[in-house]
């Protein structure tokens, strides 16, 4: 047999059948329902009179529009829109049997939260929903990717996708990582190394032994912004942590279906020969805590460094940097850790875990903040749950966040968390692009750490400094 990666082993486990051309039927294991995508996908079923072909592997939640202060299931408390978008979850999620976990109950939170917390992604599935950061799932060793609303529609009807077979990519980071540096630092110097369109038509396989050092938390954040690199998806290994962290989940197999598929989760990784059209290696220790600067994902650079000017750049990137650093209100050469934050917020799919609050808990403790306003929003319910057991909420409420209720929030502007123009946040979500966070707002990407550190410090902050103040 040819040595095979970890990606061709999914891809061809799911194989229903092939064209000439290389267009594929594949099978879906999971498919995760939100609110935004899926309206016109259940409309479409409706109108065909078809049902959804399998409910029990289709699992819905509310997050995007959901507000995340008390009173949210009264939909007076959302705009027209997102009341409309929310009701027509319930109803789909009722009429077609599927899966589900409304605002009312604990387990709602964020989609790619949701999923591997309650054991419904397991290592070599494939795992779909119409949303781009589906890639989050690829950390237990799953083909993870987005699709659009025709093919949520095609999924429900079908259980099918129709997919044709991105190439390999290996990013390798060697080494252990520095004090201070964490998984959202990892991803966000991938992407600051090989730009937006740097994973355009691959999927990425991270590892090395800083990934390998990762707790799953840490892997889910590196493999959520996958797609900010532009691969089709982000996958990593499955190893003893994973398998521990899959075993007694809600819906993880039990007994003696554990043990059959611990012996296939055993076999998924690349094959030592395995052929790689493209790989990027970048040293563990040379990672330092990042911050974003501009409108990109890419534009990004080390907290110590200085604000880039637009001739730094070539081609087309001299306008986009120009135009970025205006909408950001920065002047070049100005120290990044010169910049003041309004506001600070803690939360989204790719850093709204435990592991990530208590990393943000860790650094505000005993502190009070010194922004306008700094939010935490567990990732969700169980998540919000779990903090409260380790009295992270009452760190937070004492420094002066606010401890919310879970969703996606201010991560983007589709519910009442936002910026106002010109605000200027410390965020640890995954894009900021121009009005992600609301018209006009502007967004720093960082980790959770350093989010917290720039809460107590009213700027941007390099989080090692309040590191060695503790030590
Ligand atoms: C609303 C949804 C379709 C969107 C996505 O696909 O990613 C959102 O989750 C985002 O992060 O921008
Ligand atoms: S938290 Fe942000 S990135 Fe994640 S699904 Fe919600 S809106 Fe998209």
């Amino acid at each position: 047999m040819s040595p095979k990666t970890l990606y061709d082993k999914i891809w061809d486990a799911h194989v229903v059948s092939e064209d000439a051309d290389g267009t594929c039927l594949l099978y879906i294991d999971r498919h995760l329902v939100h609110e935004v995508t899926s309206p016109q996908a259940f409309e479409g079923l409706r109108m065909a009179n078809r049902t959804v072909r399998a409910p029990d592997k289709t699992i819905a939640v509310p997050d995007h529009n959901v507000p995340t202060t008390a009173g949210r299931e009264d939909p007076k408390n959302m705009t027209e829109d997102s009341a409309i978008q929310v009701a027509a979850l319930d109803k789909n999620a009722k009429d077609f049997g599927i899966h589900y976990y409304p605002v009312s109950d604990i387990r709602q939170g964020i989609v790619h939260i949701v999923g591997p917390e309650n054991g419904w992604t397991l290592p070599g599935m494939t795992v779909v929903c119409g949303d781009s950061h589906t890639a989050t799932h690829g950390a237990f060793g799953a083909l993870a990717h987005g699709i659009g609303t025709s093919e949520v529609e095609h999924v429900l009807a079908t259980q099918t996708l129709i997919q044709k077979k991105s190439k390999n990519m290996k990013v390798e980071i060697t080494g252990k990582l520095r004090p201070g540096v964490t998984a959202k630092d990892i991803t966000l110097s991938v992407i600051g190394a090989t730009g937006t369109a740097g994973g355009t038509g691959y999927v990425i396989e991270y590892c090395g032994e800083a990934i390998r050092d990762l707790s799953m938390e840490g892997r889910m954040t590196v493999c959520n912004m996958a797609i900010e690199g532009g691969a089709r998806a982000g996958l990593i290994a499955p190893d003893e942590k994973t398998f521990e962290y899959v075993k007694g989940r809600a819906h993880a197999p039990k007994g003696a279906q554990y043990e059959a598929a611990l012996n296939w989760w055993k076999t998924l990784y690349s094959d030592d020969d395995a052929h790689w059209d493209k790989v990027v290696t970048i040293k563990g220790e040379e990672i330092e805590p990042v911050v974003t600067w501009g409108t990109s994902p890419e534009d990004v650079l080390p907290i110590s460094a200085v604000v880039p000017a637009p001739e730094d750049f070539k081609g087309g990137k001299v306008e986009a940097a120009k135009r970025a650093i205006e909408y950001m209100g920065l002047t070049p050469g100005q120290k990044l850790t010169d910049i003041e934050i309004d506001t600070v917020f803690i939360g989204s799919c790719t850093n709204g875990r435990i592991e990530d609050l208590r990393a943000a808990a860790q650094i505000v403790d005993g502190k009070k903040i010194k922004v306008g306003r700094a939010m935490v929003v567990p990732g969700s319910g169980l998540v919000r749950a779990q903090a409260e057991e380790e009295g992270l909420d009452k760190i937070f409420t004492d420094a002066g966040f606010e401890w919310r209720l879970a969703g996606c929030s201010m991560c983007l502007a589709m519910n009442p968390d936002q910026l106002s123009e010109g605000e200027r946040c410390a965020s640890t979500s995954n894009r900021n692009f121009e009005g992600r966070q609301g018209y006009k707002g502007r967004t720093h990407l960082v980790s959770p750490a350093m989010a917290a550190a720039a809460a107590l410090t009213g700027r941007l902050t390099d989080v090692r400094e309040m590191m060695t103040e503790d030590a």
